[in-house]
């Protein structure tokens, strides 16, 4: 039986979103979810990034939302396993954004 992913508690929140917000992710309308946009100099800048980050997610078993156009990756982090945020799509987002300015 997989373990149940615990969401964001709400201490957690308001220390960890504006930490996000800061980093330019957003949170999605109507959704326990987070969301950003990269642009790179052109495609295979974009697709490097998303190569370093389809490996990180593999190894955290923790997988993107995300749609490729060009030089522009649009992501969106949420944990399915608990139906919104939690402490992996922290992590994978500190990844994201540490990977995209390699
Ligand atoms: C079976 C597999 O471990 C699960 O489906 C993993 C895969 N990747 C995942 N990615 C995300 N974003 N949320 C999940 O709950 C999740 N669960």
């Amino acid at each position: 039986m997989a373990s149940k992913i615990q969401g964001l508690s709400e201490e957690e929140r308001d220390h960890l979103l504006p930490l996000l917000r800061n980093a330019q992710w957003v949170e999605v309308v109507g959704r326990d979810a987070i969301y950003k946009e990269f642009i790179f100099k052109d495609f295979n800048q974009a697709f490097g990034f998303m190569s370093r980050v389809a490996l990180q997610a593999e190894k955290m078993d923790h997988h993107p939302e995300w749609f490729n156009v060009y030089n522009k990756v649009q992501i969106t982090l949420s944990t399915h396993d608990c139906g919104g945020l939690s402490q992996r799509d922290i992590t994978l987002a500190t990844f994201v954004d540490q990977a995209s300015v390699l």
